[in-house]
């Protein structure tokens, strides 16, 4: 039995609206195991990119805990959450996020060097390799198709070696075949590094190629199936 490396309990974030409370996350029980590739699929406003950005430590909740690695987020002060995301999370934006004026190389390295780490450039380019970006090296953002720029966003997250990859929505901008490249290529890699990935998606031809599917309405779970899809 693998371990658990994410795990919410009783997770809420209420939003107050002039008299209205929006009820973004409403109760969230959800755990995921170490190397699991999960899809959360909902309908828009369900609460999905809630959900994420607790797990990720980028936004506090109203009431309930997040555990990553067994540690217990709302126990960390700011410093201590901006090293956590840093050297444990990586994050896939549906835009990419690149920074346009560093070539792709020094995009994928950015997060090591910030770190004040040393960058591992076999392992690098092994990743490089594995996205089919080994011959890019050089070319800016601009120059890229948003299929090649969301692989070098891929390559990005895993570069920094997190051991959870979180994932909004990656494919929402590419046509249905680079979609399931990206997705496929995303796969690979999270399973040759070890990863853990949990990821947003309204598709769910591209949720069916996760080991498991999470269903999100109202934010509320109200399904989780096992599809053991690719295994
Ligand atoms: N900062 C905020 N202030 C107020 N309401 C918010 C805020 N952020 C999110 N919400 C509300 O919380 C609910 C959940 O939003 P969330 O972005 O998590 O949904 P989602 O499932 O990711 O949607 P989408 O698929 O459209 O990205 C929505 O009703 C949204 O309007």
């Amino acid at each position: 039995m693998k371990n658990q490396i994410v795990k919410t309990e009783g997770l809420k974030k209420y939003y107050r609206l002039g008299e209205n409370t929006v009820k973004a996350l409403d109760g969230v029980d959800f755990t995921v195991k170490e190397r699991e590739f999960v899809a959360i699929i909902g309908r828009s406003g369900s609460g999905k990119s809630t959900l994420l950005h607790m797990i990720g430590g980028l936004d506090t909740p109203t009431a309930g805990e997040v555990y990553v690695d067994g540690r217990k987020l709302s126990g960390m002060n700011r410093e201590q959450l901006a090293v956590f995301r840093r050297r444990k999370v990586g994050f896939i934006f549906q835009n990419y996020n690149l920074v346009p004026d560093l070539n792709v190389y020094d995009n994928v390295v950015l997060p090591v060097e910030l770190d004040g780490k040393r960058v591992d450039r076999k392992y690098v380019g092994e990743i490089l390799e594995l996205l089919q970006l080994e011959t890019k090296l050089e070319a800016l953002p601009g120059m890229l198709s948003g299929g090649q720029q969301q692989r070098v966003a891929i390559a990005r997250a895993v570069a920094a070696k997190p051991g959870i990859i979180l994932a909004d929505e990656p494919t929402g901008n590419l046509d249905t075949a680079s979609g399931h490249d990206v997705m496929g290529l995303l796969k690979v890699a999270a399973k040759q590094f070890q990863q853990t990935v949990i990821l947003i998606t309204h598709d769910r031809d591209i949720a069916q190629m996760a080991d498991r599917i999470v269903h999100i309405e109202d934010g509320r779970i109200v399904k989780a199936g096992d599809f053991h899809a690719g295994k």
